[in-house]
């Protein structure tokens, strides 16, 4: 266990008679990006909210590790090692970028020169030096992010919680977060983060756990969850309900779809495949007007897994019906 930032056995949340987390474990190796997945109101936040000892776990939970110290035992220490940013932000618009940081240098005893030095050096890091004067409520969304982190990280946790990171920002924000989150692993900080964007899950983390009815539906990395879907597909979509009942008639492997005139046959995405979709489209004399290749994705996995269907076939389906 000592090689794991988080580590955390059968851990269990209720609200009333709500179970939130049913007993999920959770192994996190240092120096690792973790990400967990789930629909709204899966319990994400309230397990960021245990494993940063801002609400304690519920009763019947087993041990909790975090920094390698026991939450139950050692609660400060864990504290001293961790960092959390998120919906619940530390950010106090009234002030000035600057006086958030040097706050916090303040809250971790630095003394005044080390301070000033360490809110500097971060207010750069993180392109704020520029709007380091003005009040933090003038700042873009993005910017707020930032200066979150830069406030999370005076205090040089080795593990940060990372909730929603990047929700409500606009692409370009996005990127430019998810560059910090990299560079941030490779100073060996550990991150746990939770998403609503499957592509950010993917785009970061070494290993992403998906989170339903409170339980671990599923767990492993990008690739290996991707892997827990058989197959992708090629849509064809005719605007012509003739020349598409035709090619029903003809492709009689493909899953129709009368009123958005498509067909889905099922396919692995390869150049061979499509070839061989094209020839026969040639030989039956058909033409589609718009030929979609299709190749399981992060979406799939999570539909299929927290969607109302389970099972797995169905998930392409799932997810074109639902977007
Ligand atoms: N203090 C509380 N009292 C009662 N119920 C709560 C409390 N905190 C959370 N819940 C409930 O627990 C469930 C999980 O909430 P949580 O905030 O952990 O979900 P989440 O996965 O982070 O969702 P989101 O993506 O919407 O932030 C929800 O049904 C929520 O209403």
């Amino acid at each position: 266990m000592t090689n794991l930032a988080i580590a955390a056995n059968g851990l269990r949340k209720s609200y009333g008679d709500k179970n939130v987390l049913d007993g999920i474990d959770l192994a996190v190796p240092q120096g690792t990006v973790f990400s967990l997945l789930g629909p709204n109101g899966a319990g994400k936040t309230t397990a960021v909210k245990i494993l940063s000892t801002l609400i304690p776990p519920g009763p019947g939970s087993g041990e909790i590790r975090v920094g390698g110290y026991d939450l139950a035992t050692d609660p400060q220490a864990a504290r001293a090692a961790i960092g959390v940013t998120g919906q619940f932000s530390a950010v106090d618009g009234l002030i000035t970028g600057e006086e958030n940081m040097l706050l916090m240098a303040d809250l971790h005893h630095l003394p005044k020169a080390q301070g000033r030095q360490v809110a500097t050096e971060l207010l750069e890091r993180f392109d704020l030096t520029d709007a380091a004067k003005k009040p933090a409520s003038a700042y873009s969304g993005g910017m707020k992010r930032r200066l979150d982190i830069a406030m999370t990280l005076v205090g040089a946790p080795r593990i940060i919680f990372l909730d929603e990171p990047t929700t409500g920002l606009d692409p370009r924000s996005r990127h430019n977060m998810w560059g910090i989150i990299r560079e941030l692993v490779s100073t060996g900080v550990t991150v746990f983060l939770t998403t609503q964007y499957l592509e950010e899950a993917d785009q970061l983390a070494d290993r992403i756990a998906v989170l339903h009815n409170g339980r671990i539906a599923a767990e492993g990395t990008a690739d290996e969850l991707k892997r827990l879907i058989p197959g992708g597909h090629i849509r064809l979509r005719f605007t012509d309900p003739t020349t598409y009942r035709h090619a029903a008639t003809a492709l009689t492997d493909a899953a129709p779809d009368d009123e958005a005139l498509t067909l889905q046959l099922p396919s692995d995405g390869s150049q061979r495949a499509l070839r061989t979709i094209l020839d026969r489209l040639d030989t039956a004399g058909i033409e589609a007007d718009e030929l979609t290749v299709h190749t399981p994705d992060l979406d799939d996995v999570f539909f299929a897994l927290t969607g109302s269907t389970t099972v797995p076939s169905q998930s392409s389906q799932t997810k074109e019906t639902a977007r």
